[in-house]
């Protein structure tokens, strides 16, 4: 079987992969599948810089071909926070729970109408033999006020769809696939996938 390794220690992330390359018969590895801890420290200031750093870092480590995927979460109330800084909003023990107790706190007083917000994905791929190369995607919504849903991981429990009245959380993995600004990269990176991919090269 083919493979892709996703330079990602983020389980979340791991499991929206697996949802996302299931199509391509692809198996999807990330660092939790390798030996040693390989964590590379995030010190760009966009999704791009951080990205790259990831894909560039982990390709030249294992001398192989990686996806890295560096993703958050833009809410228009708060100048777009958390961005770049999604994961460790609350602290850098990077803890789910505690980031959207800290969204639902600082959006209390602002209404539905402005609570607009957006996830966006960069992917980079990097790795011998090729140029890095990175693909973008961006997903609508709405910051809700209470969590709905137990599906995803991070802020899907209140990232509201208006179009699907759901929430992230409350959508199965394949409709989050669908619609999600990991999805829209991915279908941007998805004609090279066959160069980037293990055991391709004869
Ligand atoms: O509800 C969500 N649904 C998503 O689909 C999603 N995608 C990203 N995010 C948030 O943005 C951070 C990424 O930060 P990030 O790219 O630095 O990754 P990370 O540090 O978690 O892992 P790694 O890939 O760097 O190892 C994550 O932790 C989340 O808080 C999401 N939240
Ligand atoms: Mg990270």
């Amino acid at each position: 079987m083919k493979e892709v390794l996703i330079a990602t220690n983020n389980k979340g992330k791991a499991k929206d992969f697996e949802a996302l390359f299931k199509p391509f018969g692809v198996q999807v590895l990330t660092l939790n599948d390798i030996e040693g801890n390989i964590d590379v420290e995030e010190t760009g200031t966009t999704f791009e810089e951080n990205a790259i750093l990831k894909a560039e870092t982990v390709a030249n480590l294992l001398g192989k071909i990686v996806i890295a995927d560096d993703s958050g979460l833009e809410i228009d109330a708060l100048d777009g926070a958390p961005g770049v800084y999604s994961a460790r909003y609350a602290g850098l023990e990077k803890n789910d729970d505690a980031n959207i107790d800290k969204v639902l706190g600082e959006l209390a007083k602002t209404p539905e109408e402005a609570r607009t917000a957006r996830f966006r994905c960069v992917l980079a791929v990097a790795g011998p033999g090729i140029a890095t190369e990175t693909f973008s995607g961006s997903c609508e919504g709405i910051i809700h006020s209470q969590r709905q849903g137990t599906n995803g991981f991070g802020y899907d429990p209140i990232f509201y769809l208006p179009e699907q009245k759901r929430t992230m959380a409350e959508l199965s993995p394949e409709e989050k696939s669908a619609i999600s600004h990991r999805g829209a990269a991915l279908s941007k990176l998805k004609s090279k996938l066959p160069q980037y991919m293990e055991g391709d090269q004869k």
